[in-house]
């Protein structure tokens, strides 16, 4: 369980990112982001895996306040929680069987992954993540010969050797075109499904969020203003969350579900 309780994300030059963020996220929810651009999501996903560290309140990782968490111990935060980013975070030059290797073994000393020196286990465990993915035949191939969405399940074949509890995902398929992109999310809904693992994503694209997710959290200059089933994720919810109430804007609906899902 990820539990937020009145955070608080202040970058250095003042800006206040996140606003007393209540939010709990128990294990195996699919929990799509959503908001403006700088709402805040990105800060979000990044302070429960600290890659950023969060100004005030509390942050808990399945009962532990991460926020305290020192070197060794933020390394073993890391190896429950999986990041996929928009931009594959490859090593292109190396094989899909590399890049996993290197990946998912975070403690591995340096001189290991230099050499490539692996056991016949780590290669099983590799070969299986890479096979659940569906690019088991990409396996020996060098990363800057797929395509996008072929990269994008390396990246996730890599986090899921690491067995992770958790996945966070930072804008996944905001570089692939809709066919792939929808094969991608696919992944997600198998990896979430079958495996049990928690995913909470950033996504632009709302039809997406609402057809994938289960639950839907709507951010507006760093706070949440949705917090609900996708399901009930309504036109209004929408102008709440991209342009402010009806009332405020006189927008048109159409116009504002346009901007969104476009
Ligand atoms: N390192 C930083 N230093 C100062 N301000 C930052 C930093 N990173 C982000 N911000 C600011 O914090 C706010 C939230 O940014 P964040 O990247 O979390 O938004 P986002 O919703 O993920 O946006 P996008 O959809 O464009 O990725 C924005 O106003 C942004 O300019």
């Amino acid at each position: 369980m990820i539990e937020f309780k009145q955070v608080q994300k202040k970058y250095p030059n003042g800006l206040l990112a996140l606003k007393d963020i209540d939010l709990e996220i128990k294990q195996g929810e699919f929990v799509a982001v959503i908001g403006r651009s700088g709402a805040g999501k990105s800060t979000l996903l990044r302070c429960i895996n600290r890659m950023h560290n969060i100004t005030s309140g509390s942050l808990t990782v399945d009962g532990v306040e991460i926020s305290t968490l020192k070197g060794k111990e933020i390394r073993k935060l890391r190896r429950n929680i999986g990041m996929i980013f928009q931009s594959f975070n490859l090593v292109t030059r190396i094989s899909v069987l590399k890049n996993v290797l290197v990946g998912f073994v975070p403690d591995m000393p340096v001189w290991r992954k230099i050499l490539g020196v692996f056991t016949e286990e780590e290669k099983k465990q590799a070969l299986m993540a890479i096979d659940q993915v569906g690019i088991l035949d990409k396996a020996y191939t060098r990363v800057d010969q797929l395509s996008g969405g072929q990269q994008q399940r390396v990246a996730l074949a890599r986090t899921l050797a690491q067995h992770p509890k958790i996945i966070l995902a930072d804008e996944p398929v905001a570089s692939l075109d809709p066919v792939t992109a929808k094969q991608v999310m696919d992944d997600f809904r198998r990896i979430n499904q079958e495996l049990g693992m928690t995913v909470v994503m950033n996504i632009h694209h709302v039809e997406m969020a609402l057809a994938y997710a289960h639950r839907v959290i709507g951010l507006r200059d760093g706070e949440i203003v949705f917090d609900g089933k996708s399901e009930d994720v309504t036109d209004a919810v929408l102008h709440r969350i991209y342009k402010g109430s009806p009332e405020q804007q006189g927008g048109s609906e159409a116009h504002v579900i346009e901007a969104a899902t476009n």
